[in-house]
């Protein structure tokens, strides 16, 4: 694990910061399992104001503080937009620690580290996992319209988010969208002349120029990121759903059609384009296959998911795009449902209860089959009562979501001319953005030389289908049937970089391939 320089995690910096005890808060329930460790929803003692405790994991007391935790912070720091989840303090914990039933933690590291956000009801994989969760197309523009609005933020202020996915954003019941997870991110220079890591952002969020090897990319590899959520909205599953590297290209490619130097010049010279480039010819189907979309929504697909990222719509001409300037309009963030509290890690854990608990009574049924199955049960007194009770497999959630349908409140007209630029801040200083780094698009600074890992540059993965790690705890297929999470087989698994498993199998040092 990448350890902390003294001195690199300046918590005096702002006088409060890492000066309260965790016992300022009541952890009430777990709501995530992330590669740094726990998220608790929590209860500020004497407040009452209800945030979500990141617990900084700490397996290792002689490795230091990680080096991602340190990236996020200073990071989350200096961004201050509607639309990116709030740090709003750490908090330590110096004895042994207490788990929400208050009973001694077992870890073995005594104290604790941990970041204090504001707390945020759902994050959209989990709810669009609800049962019966339809997301309406002004719903579906009100979510696009926070993300971009946020990423363009983090993109002005040279920040890339690099693991842009749905359980990373989250939404809280005013229909706020803020992006989250900054564990990956870092910040860039516009010359994209540095040489970053391509061991970068979750499979089948990853864009085709990380996958083919390279290492000088900017803001266009979180863009294709966005592209695969907004498909995926608007299909109901995930659209590239890869076991590993190989399948991933390939599956992009079966959809974007094959890259050459006519549609992606340049792209011969990307490390492993040799080792990947397709042997059969391969057009791009894109229209074909999302034929049943909106007119406007397939062209500003076709614009997030376009191969060069040259030529990849940046968020604040994906803002200006007439889907969003168009009847239906994107809703008012307030008319939207509120929904029972849904974040991935929650869903996942019921389905797995609910997949455990089938197979328990399974099990049950062989074990102890009824006499003749085939003859009518023998009536006994009170069975028709018994009979009217549910089964051994009831719902999942007693009672059903609102199902989202088209709520009919639209933000006010376009601002600007239809089709006409500008409609959209340009270098996100206005629209009441904070903006610490006043560097806007084109300015300096802001390329932070921190202590980055260094850039993926092992071999390519093998050419054929290696077998990969499912997704995490096994889930089929994104909005509606579960998230996905790959881990990563071949060389990009192999380091031992320790950011730790999570509770569904899936390890973000596989996932990632982190290394030293
Ligand atoms: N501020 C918050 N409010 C509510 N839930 C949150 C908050 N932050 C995180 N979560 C929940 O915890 C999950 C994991 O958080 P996060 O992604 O920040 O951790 P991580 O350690 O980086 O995880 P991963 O390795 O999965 O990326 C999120 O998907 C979300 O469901």
């Amino acid at each position: 694990m990448a350890i902390a320089g003294a001195g690199q995690l300046n918590l005096n910096e702002s006088p409060c910061w890492g000066s309260r005890s965790v016992d300022c808060f009541e952890k009430l329930e777990q709501i995530g399992e992330g590669t740094y460790g726990q998220v608790y929803m929590a209860r500020e003692i004497k407040t009452g104001e209800i945030v979500a405790l990141k617990k900084i994991r700490m397996d290792n007391e002689r490795e230091g503080f990680p080096i991602t935790a340190i990236r996020e912070i200073k990071i989350l720091k200096k961004l201050h937009h509607e639309n990116v989840i709030k740090l709003k303090e750490i908090v330590t914990s110096p004895g042994p620690e207490k788990d929400e039933q208050g009973r001694p933690d077992g870890n073995k590291y005594k104290g604790g580290i941990y970041m204090v956000f504001e707390y945020m009801d759902h994050d959209l994989t989990g709810l669009a996992d609800r049962p019966g969760m339809r997301f309406s197309v002004p719903q579906i523009k009100c979510y696009m319209r926070q993300l971009l609005t946020g990423l363009h933020y983090c993109h002005v202020n040279q920040v890339l988010h690099r693991d842009i996915k749905g359980s990373n954003l989250l939404i809280d019941n005013e229909g706020n969208l803020k992006l989250a997870d900054f564990g990956l991110a870092r910040s860039f220079s516009n010359d994209h002349n540095a040489n970053l890591t391509n061991r970068v952002i979750t499979l089948w969020y990853r864009p085709p120029e990380l996958l083919l090897g390279a290492t000088k990319y900017g803001p266009a590899v979180d863009m294709w990121s966005v592209g695969c959520i907004f498909a995926e909205l608007l299909h109901g599953k995930p659209i590239f759903p890869g076991k590993d590297e190989p399948e991933q290209l390939n599956k992009i490619f079966e959809l974007c059609g094959a890259p050459d130097e006519v549609n992606w010049p340049g792209v011969s010279k990307i490390p492993w384009y040799n080792n990947f480039k397709p042997t059969r010819p391969m057009k791009r189907r894109l229209r074909e296959v999302f034929r049943h979309f909106d007119r406007h929504a397939l062209e500003l697909l076709e614009r997030m998911l376009t191969l060069d990222p040259s030529q990849r719509i940046c968020a604040k001409d994906a803002l200006d795009a007439e889907y969003f300037w168009t009847d239906p309009l994107p809703c008012d963030p307030k008319s939207l449902p509120k929904y029972e509290s849904s974040h991935e890690f929650q869903t996942k854990k019921k389905r797995q209860q609910q997949r455990q608990h089938e197979e328990n009574a399974k099990r049950q049924k062989l074990q102890h089959p009824p006499p003749h199955a085939r003859l009518p049960p023998i009536q006994q007194s009170g069975q028709a009562h018994a009979q009217m009770r549910p089964g051994p497999n009831p719902p999942l959630h007693g009672s059903q979501p609102p199902v989202a349908t088209g709520p009919g409140h639209h933000y006010g007209k376009p601002r600007g001319p239809a089709g006409g630029p500008g409609r959209y801040p340009a270098n996100g200083t206005s629209g009441g953005y904070n903006h610490p780094n006043r560097g806007g698009q084109g300015g300096g600074g802001g390329y932070s030389s921190g202590p980055y890992p260094p850039q993926g540059r092992g071999p390519p993965y093998g050419s054929s289908g290696m077998p990969g790690a499912g997704p995490r705890g096994g889930g089929g297929s994104g909005y509606g049937v579960g998230a996905p999470n790959y881990s990563q087989g071949g060389p990009y698994g192999s380091s031992g970089a320790g950011r730790g498993s999570n509770m569904m199998g899936g390890n973000r040092n596989q996932q990632y391939g982190w290394q030293q």
